[in-house]
């Protein structure tokens, strides 16, 4: 997979996403990531749309329920022709191999398969958030790799992570895995409700497969130029 910088499209209409790409331009057929805010507001037409229009959708659903449910769900998103999905790991290895037969089973004939990401622990969770909400007495890193673990032989073709624990995670688990982190923030921009943060060249120096970003770009004056800055710095 090229070194990707998929824009979160966090939007709850679609004329402010046209409105997105329009300023960032045509020549550059990019990666986007759609969320569930503007899933639940347009449904599966735009992403059928952008997918037509020839752009790559990581379509960030974060399943995490039943395996039969998550099967079923996977199946479905596997027809909209979308580059990756997500479900969340902490649903255990169960659930994670119902997805991936899922999307197996819903892919059309002659199409790859949308690439299965887990999500390990939010990129909003802090290690206090950690220890005392969800009373894990691992480390951040120690929880992330183990439920990096699980995803891994439960067959998920990669986690989200923050860019932080990307150098463990690929010590243990290695690099034939990919490691998709959002977090992601230039100097001068504010975390949010971010917790666990990295610039886009820490997370190249970190070893990210690819990198999310969303406010960054979409509350930029200029989201083209910031786009164009951030891509520099990953790659
Ligand atoms: O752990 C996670 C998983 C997903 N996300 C998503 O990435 C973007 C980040 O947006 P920013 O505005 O750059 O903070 C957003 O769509 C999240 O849903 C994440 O941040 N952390």
């Amino acid at each position: 997979m090229e070194k990707a910088v998929f824009i979160a499209l966090d939007y709850d209409r679609e004329e402010d996403a046209q409105n997105l790409l329009m300023k960032l331009g045509s020549a550059d057929k990019t990666y986007l990531k759609i969320g569930m805010e503007l899933f639940y507001h347009s449904g599966s037409h735009f992403v059928k749309q952008l997918v037509e229009q020839g752009y790559h959708i990581f379509l960030d659903l974060k399943l995490h329920d039943i395996p039969n449910t998550v099967y079923r769900a996977a199946k479905q998103l596997a027809q909209l022709g979308v580059f990756c999905i997500t479900i969340h790991a902490l649903g255990g290895s169960e659930m994670i191999m119902a997805a991936k037969k899922g999307l197996v089973a819903g892919t059309p004939k002659g199409m790859k398969p949308p690439k299965l990401l887990a999500v390990t622990e939010l990129t909003s969770i802090s290690d206090a958030i950690l220890r005392n909400e969800q009373n894990c007495s691992l480390s951040m890193t120690k929880q992330v790799v183990s439920l990096a673990q699980t995803a891994k032989k439960a067959g998920a073709d990669g986690v989200i992570c923050s860019p932080l624990e990307v150098t463990s995670l690929q010590k243990i688990i290695g690099t034939d895995f990919l490691y998709v982190t959002p977090g992601i923030r230039l100097a001068n921009n504010q975390n949010g409700d971010q917790k666990r943060v990295a610039t886009p060249k820490q997370a190249k120096d970190y070893g990210a497969s690819a990198i999310v970003v969303g406010r960054p770009i979409t509350t930029a004056t200029d989201p083209a130029s910031v786009y164009q800055i951030i891509k520099k710095e990953f790659n």
